[in-house]
């Protein structure tokens, strides 16, 4: 095993609606793990403030706006935990149920509101998967 590895910080969100459906989207069929489908965010840049990166990314993807303020941080998922490689991904995931503007799949994307049952029959890229098991788990805890 390799001594000090690196990591690659991503950020994801699970943006929720009035009725607490989650907003996942489909990663494109050339990308990694293409077809599967995702909370939306992606790659920290250097130094970047990871509710910043998400803000970009959200901006980028879908054409909103969403506050840095007005983000929950929920919790993480690791490559270790779902999927061998050496990649040293780490998925950080918030949550938001505010924003501003009309949804669009900006890079030619299929999205969709889901609910958290609807969400776990899609096929799910590894961490997002894993991800979603936890955001179940926490709605049934706080009964919703
Ligand atoms: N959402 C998600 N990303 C994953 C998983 N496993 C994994 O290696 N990744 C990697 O985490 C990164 C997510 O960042 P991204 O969404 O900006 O990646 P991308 O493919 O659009 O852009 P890229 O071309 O810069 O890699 C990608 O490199 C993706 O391949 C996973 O289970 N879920």
């Amino acid at each position: 095993m390799e001594e000090n590895p690196t990591w690659i910080p991503v950020v994801a969100l699970a943006l929720r609606d009035a009725s607490a459906r989650v907003l996942l989207q489909q990663r494109l069929p050339h990308k990694h793990h293409g077809g599967l489908w995702e909370f939306p965010g992606g790659k920290v840049e250097s130094a970047e403030n990871p509710r910043f990166a998400l803000v970009r990314e959200i901006a980028e993807e879908l054409g909103i706006r969403i506050e840095t303020t007005k983000l929950s941080p929920l919790f993480l998922a690791d490559e270790a935990g779902v999927e061998a490689g050496p990649a040293g991904v780490v998925l950080l995931l918030y949550t938001c149920r505010e924003w501003r503007g009309a949804i669009a799949g900006r890079d030619g994307q299929q999205w969709g509101w889901f609910t958290l049952d609807e969400a776990a029959g899609l096929p799910l890229a590894p961490m997002d998967g894993d991800l979603l098991s936890r955001l179940k788990i926490l709605d049934a805890v706080a009964g919703q």
